[in-house]
């Protein structure tokens, strides 16, 4: 199977303060890696440094076999491939939701109105927001706007998609929509990496789980292996705390 994104020796300091170290992986077409772990483990880093919102201090980032971080790599033309959800939404709150999911595609990608329109409110439609075309970002729930941040992701036809516990800011009855629309574009055979402490659609979607510990990845698996038999005791302390005491 090709490797879309392949991470090698990745590493990531503020000052002294080493964040990431050694990491490596990779993902290839269709998968869905989970990344979980303990607050301040760096899974939000990981992730920044992969779409490069955060500069990794060393290794390497493959897409398609280059390295994205040679100097003669064109990053924006990088980025372009990748979506991102992130736990705040982030939506314009100018805008309302169909502009919200056309911008960046006559933006970045140069696409017509009439183009953009119609990948958006296809994408709209696939997250159950197209009613809502006209309604400004406040007088959307939280989750709605989450639905909408995640069509406008999908509306740039990204390679990966990247969520950055994206249920994490919602009220608890709203995080079911967002897992229900993730795990139906999970089935779907959108690739995608996910921060996330929810740990039942980590078991039940995931391909992979990757946990990470205190800035390295301390045990990587199948979520039957990782779930039911890990080999790491920082892991099954872990899985105690935040399957008893979710986060
Ligand atoms: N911009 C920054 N400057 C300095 N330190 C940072 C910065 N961003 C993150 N860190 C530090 O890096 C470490 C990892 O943070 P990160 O947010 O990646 O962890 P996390 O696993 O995603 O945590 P959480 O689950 O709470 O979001 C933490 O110690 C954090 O304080």
């Amino acid at each position: 199977m090709e490797k879309i994104i392949d991470i090698q020796h990745l590493n990531k300091s503020y000052g002294t303060h080493e964040v990431l170290r050694d990491i490596n992986f990779s993902v290839t077409k269709g998968e869905v890696v989970s990344i979980i772990g303990s607050s301040g483990s760096g899974k939000s880093t990981l992730l920044r440094c992969i779409n490069l919102l955060e500069k990794p201090s060393g290794g390497q980032i493959l897409y398609h076999g280059e390295n994205i971080l040679d100097d003669k790599h064109d990053v924006a033309s990088y980025r372009k491939h990748l979506g991102m959800v992130f736990q705040q939404f982030n939506l314009f709150n100018n805008h309302n939701v169909l502009n919200n999911c056309v911008v960046g595609q006559i933006k970045v990608l140069k696409r017509s109105k009439e183009e953009a329109e119609k990948v958006a409110m296809h994408y709209l439609n696939v997250v159950g927001m197209d009613k809502y075309i006209n309604a400004q970002p406040k007088q959307l729930s939280g989750g709605q706007k989450q639905r909408v941040a995640i069509a406008r992701a999908l509306s740039m036809n990204p390679d990966v998609m990247l969520f950055d516990e994206p249920t994490s800011a919602l009220d608890p009855e709203m995080v079911g929509e967002v897992l229900k629309v993730m795990k139906e574009l999970a089935n779907s055979g959108l690739t995608m990496i996910v921060v996330t402490y929810e740990m039942e659609f980590a078991k039940e979607v995931s391909d992979r789980v990757i946990f990470m510990d205190k800035g390295v990845i301390a045990e990587e698996g199948s979520p039957e292996r990782i779930f039911q038999n890990p080999t790491q005791e920082r892991t099954r302390e872990f899985l105690k705390r935040t399957i008893l005491q979710p986060q």
